[in-house]
Formats: C-alpha cells, sequence, structure tokens
C-alpha cells in the first residue's frame, strides 16, 4: 500500500503537544411551542429492573468493513514520528480556563449574541428576530434575570453574550430548578441550548458554602463521547467562572491529569464506564450527588450499548437524586426505558416531524456508483473550506482511506474516529475547533452534542443504516444528530448526502417520510449549478463563523 506521502497521515501525528515536542507514537501521547410539556404527575411510572450485567461500555459502535472507495488501507493510525506540516500548532500551556475555553464552542463564537448591524454577505434574518418569533425554538418570552438565575451566575451567561434563553431553556429551567427536584426528559431540537439548561440547574443547586460540601461532588453528567464530555465540562467552567470555588472533574477515557487521583470537584462530567470504574475504586464519591444529567440520553439509555452502565452509575447515587435526561431525539423504543430511568419526571417533547431545523438545508446528490461518491467528495471540497465541514461515514476504514487519498491529493483534512487515542483525540477535535483543520472526516462518534459554530457543511458520505441489526432501514435519529452539527442557535446550515443506488434511495425515502420533509436535489451534471446552489446559502451571513460576534471584536 502506498504511503500517505508528504501531506498525509493523520492530523493528530502532524501536530505538537504542549510542551512543544512532538507525539512519538500514539502510546507516547499521552419550535417548542408545539411543545408538550407534560407534568410529572401524569407520568407514574415505576422502577423495576432487570439484572444488573456487566456490559462492555459500547462508546463508539462503528462496523469496520471494507471502503468501496479504492483500494484497501489498512494501516492503523500512525505511531511513526509525526512530519513537519503547515497544520502543525504549537500548544502554550494553558490555563484549566483557557482549556475550558478550548473544549466549549464559547471562546470562538462567544455564544450567539445579536450584533449583526454589519453585513457583509446577505442577511437573513437577525438572531433577535428569530428569538421573537414564537415559532422558532429559539423564542423566549422571558430572560435569564427572571428565572431566577444568581447573579454570578449571570455574570457567566454575559460573558457567553447569551441575552435571552431560548425556548428549552425558558421551559426547562423553572420545571428543573422547582423545590423538591424533579426529575426531567427534555428534547429539543439540535443546537437550540440544552446544554446551558441542564448547566444552568447544576450551578445554581449546588452548594458550596462549607469546606465538606465543596469536598464531594454534588452533580454528575454523562455523556457517549469523550469529546462531547470535554465540551459540556468546558460549557460548565466558563459559565461558573465566576462561582466561587467551583472545581469541575474529569471523567473521560485515560485522562492523564486524573489518572488514579481522588475526583473531588462537586461537579464530575465523564462517559459512563469510565465513571462506573472511577467510582468503584473509590476515586468518584457518588453520596453526595443530587443532580444526575444524562446527555444524549436516548443514545445513553440505549439498551444495546450505554444502557446498562448508566444504570449501574445511577445505581450507586443517592436514591433522591434528580435524574435529568436530554435530547433532541427520543425514539418510541426508548421513551418507556427512559421514563423508568426518570421516574415521575416533567416532559418537555416534540414530535418528530417538529425535530428538523429550518436553517438547515438538507440536499442530495446522485452518484453513478458508490466509487463515484469519493469523486463527488473532491469536487465539494472548494464548499467545503468557505466554512468548516464534518463528512460522517459509517466505518473507520472509510474514514481512514478518504483521509489518506484527500491528503495524498493536497486536500488537507482531518480524521477522528474512535480507533484513535484519547489524547491523539483531543488535538484533533481541538484544532478543528480552532479552525486549523477546517474538514473532518468522522464516524457516529461525533455524531451528537459537538458544538462548532463554523461548521457550515455537513457531508453524509455513507447515509446512517441501522446494522447490523437491520442494513436496510435508516438510522433517522442518528440522520438528524449529524446534520444537526450545523445550523446551531439560528445559524444557517448545509448538509448534503451523497446517493448511490436503490439502498441509498431506500433510506433517504425513509428519513424523508420520518421526519416530513423533502431533500433537494442537486443536479450533478451541472457543477456550477451544485457550487452556486450551495454558496448561495453557505455565503449568507447567518452560515458565518463570526454571525453573532460583536463586530468589534471581529475586526480587532
Ligand atoms: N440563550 C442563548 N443565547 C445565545 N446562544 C446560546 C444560548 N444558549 C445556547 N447558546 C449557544 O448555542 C449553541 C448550541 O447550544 P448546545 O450545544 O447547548 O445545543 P444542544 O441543544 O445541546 O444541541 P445538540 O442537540 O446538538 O446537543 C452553543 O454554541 C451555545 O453557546
Amino acid at each position: 500500500m502506498a504511503d500517505t506521502g508528504s501531506t498525509g497521515g493523520s492530523l493528530a501525528d502532524r501536530l505538537t503537544k504542549a510542551d512543544g515536542s512532538k507525539f512519538e507514537s500514539p502510546e507516547a501521547a499521552p419550535g417548542i411551542d408545539t411543545t408538550e410539556v407534560t407534568d410529572s404527575k401524569s407520568t407514574g411510572a415505576s422502577t423495576s429492573w432487570a439484572d444488573d450485567v456487566e456490559t462492555p461500555v459500547t462508546v463508539e459502535p462503528e462496523p469496520v468493513s471494507t471502503p468501496a472507495i479504492g483500494p484497501k488501507e489498512s494501516s492503523p493510525p500512525k505511531s511513526t514520528r509525526p512530519e513537519e506540516s503547515s497544520l502543525q500548532t504549537v500548544q502554550p500551556e494553558t490555563s484549566s480556563l483557557e482549556k475550558a475555553q478550548l473544549d466549549g464552542a464559547t471562546e470562538y463564537q462567544a455564544g450567539s449574541g445579536n450584533f449583526l448591524d454589519e453585513p457583509s454577505y446577505d442577511v437573513n434574518i437577525k438572531l433577535s428576530d428569530a428569538q421573537a418569533d414564537p415559532n422558532n425554538p429559539l423564542y423566549s418570552l422571558k430572560r435569564f434575570e427572571d428565572l431566577g438565575v444568581d447573579a454570578n451566575i449571570l455574570k457567566g451567561i454575559y460573558e457567553m453574550r447569551f441575552t435571552k434563553p431560548s425556548k428549552i431553556q425558558e421551559k426547562a429551567l423553572p420545571l428543573l430548578l422547582a423545590d423538591p427536584p424533579t426529575n426531567m426528559i427534555g428534547q429539543s431540537q439540535s443546537g437550540t441550548g440544552k446544554t446551558a439548561a441542564f448547566v444552568l440547574n447544576i450551578l445554581i443547586r449546588l452548594d458550596l458554602s462549607t469546606p465538606e460540601a465543596r469536598q464531594r461532588p454534588q452533580a454528575m453528567v454523562l455523556a457517549p463521547s469523550r469529546e462531547l464530555a470535554r465540551q459540556i465540562h468546558g460549557v460548565i467552567q466558563i459559565m461558573g467562572r465566576y462561582v466561587e470555588g467551583l472545581q469541575i472533574a474529569s471523567s473521560i477515557p485515560a485522562d492523564r491529569d486524573n489518572r488514579g487521583k481522588f475526583l473531588d470537584g462537586q461537579v464530575v462530567v465523564g462517559t459512563p464506564g469510565t465513571t462506573m470504574d472511577l467510582i468503584k475504586k473509590r476515586l468518584i464519591n457518588p453520596t453526595g450527588i443530587k443532580v444526575l444529567v444524562l446527555d444524549e440520553a436516548d443514545n445513553m439509555l440505549d439498551q444495546q450499548g450505554l444502557g446498562d452502565q448508566c444504570l449501574r452509575v445511577k445505581k450507586m447515587l443517592p436514591p433522591a437524586v434528580q435524574v435529568v435526561l436530554f435530547s433532541a431525539t427520543f425514539p418510541d423504543n426508548v421513551v418507556q426505558y427512559a421514563e423508568r430511568f426518570a421516574p415521575n419526571s416533567n416532559q418537555i417533547t416534540l414530535r418528530h416531524e417538529e425535530l428538523t431545523i429550518e436553517g438547515i438545508k438538507q440536499l442530495y446528490l446522485d452518484c453513478p456508483s458508490e466509487s463515484a461518491k469519493y469523486d463527488s467528495l473532491v469536487k465539494l471540497y472548494g464548499l467545503m473550506t468557505i466554512g468548516s465541514s464534518i463528512i460522517f461515514v459509517k466505518t473507520r476504514a472509510t474514514a481512514r482511506e478518504i483521509e489518506r487519498r484527500m491528503n495524498e491529493e493536497n486536500h488537507q483534512c482531518a480524521c477522528l474516529t474512535g480507533e484513535f487515542e484519547g489524547t491523539q483525540r483531543d488535538i484533533i477535535i481541538d484544532s478543528f475547533r480552532r479552525g486549523v483543520a477546517k474538514v473532518l472526516i468522522t464516524t457516529n462518534v461525533l455524531s451528537r452534542g459537538i458544538d462548532v459554530q463554523s461548521v457550515s457543511l455537513v457531508i453524509n458520505y455513507d447515509l446512517p443504516d441501522q446494522a447490523p441489526h437491520a442494513h436496510n432501514r435508516a438510522d433517522t435519529q442518528t440522520y438528524l444528530h449529524r446534520i444537526g452539527r450545523t445550523g446551531r442557535f439560528g445559524r444557517i446550515g448545509v448538509s448534503i448526502s451523497l446517493i448511490s443506488g436503490q439502498r441509498d434511495v431506500m433510506l433517504m425515502n425513509e428519513i424523508e417520510n420520518y421526519f416530513g420533509i423533502k431533500m433537494q436535489g442537486l443536479n450533478p451534471n451541472d457543477w456550477d449549478e451544485v457550487e452556486s446552489k450551495i454558496k448561495s446559502v453557505l455565503k449568507s451571513l447567518r452560515a458565518q463563523p463570526n454571525y453573532g460576534r460583536d463586530p468589534r471584536e471581529i475586526h480587532t
């Protein structure tokens, strides 16, 4: 097999460590007013659980198969000495707050303010308009000040330039904050601010008044991927930066900083397997935990994956713990289980037809064969770098192969899949957040929760299916999460699904029927038209990375 060439190799290989040295090997590298709000009293589900069986955490269920884009590339992520590259970035020593800002989107996009009176492109609507439209999921009648948010937390919110709550924040917060604490199952479209809703509940409920109280965890947030856990950690750190004495602990796989150390922050954020492991090793004291949040809860409660782990963690917590489940999707088969996991919960739910975000233009492109998808991708490359883009593929092998071929052809892109070691993954996602890498090839591991507001284009190289159980059935939930990596909080984005053959058409139709949408076809015989169609969307102000930022900052 050909070598990856001078521009090849994974991005992580080509980046430097925080101290400026190189990694020698992976081992060495360390709208919802249609929302239904259901009162808890009407859902009196009881809890009865199956046996607590030990199951490996399936943080990343990626099928491994041969890519259909060319000769098989079987090499794992590179473990040789990294090469010099223009992508090389020096990572100075960072303070924990700086790290937090790296992990959350906030440093780069500064929330979504409404300083939009300096248009350099067509202005569609201003965020302030979106937040004033009752049919928009960002709409709210209230202000954060009306929601009982403490002054120090308000300062953090102002710093993030959140001017008004979104609909999910407005609706969920009073229910979450009511005493006695009540469980919640909360659903709202992707990119509408669910994180801030549960983070505010946690910050407001923390007792930091005595050294004893400050010594042990009081809240726990679990997420399905390392990247999402780090991102949430970052949001809590920024939102809570004026909360005196706040400490956040991380329980993610192979976290060098915490290996073997007792986690004594008041908020623990992590993935379920590692968290359970640390509880078992008595490195997390779960006895004072008052709030348990499962982000991407439908995924977390999936009985074939993370469900057992989450259940085992929950069983270690005090019985009175407030259970908060958030996701953009709660498929019918998970709802009952979720109701048992969070009994007597308040529920904020949406219908399928309400789940898609208007700002995301959903397109498809016919490709004459599976292998021709790659050629289309190359043709789309110029459009991918207008903002940032994510290419979703089904298998790690396909991801590797596309990365290799693109880099060989001098189309710079990075690749992040579950086969990378934790620290390498951190470097790759951080460089994507910074815009050092503008095109990221990934699997479903990054389909959920990741908030990089500069992402204006999502490409489904493979449409998500329900393999290995139902190869010919679409995974509608994953489709929604994938496209939701763009069009965050009122922005505009484009998704393009590459379609080749009857099976893809079937999957696409199933997705369209489920969400009650129609994807618009691009004309594969007229690339000028394809380009101008996509450009017209991507160049609108709301698709720009700086959308919502104070122009005084952009120009300095
Ligand atoms: N009230 C607000 N005003 C302005 N921006 C906000 C507000 N709330 C959240 N945001 C910003 O909106 C973006 C999306 O928020 P978040 O990641 O919480 O979405 P989400 O609903 O959890 O999405 P997903 O379902 O994809 O996980 C973030 O960059 C966040 O900083």
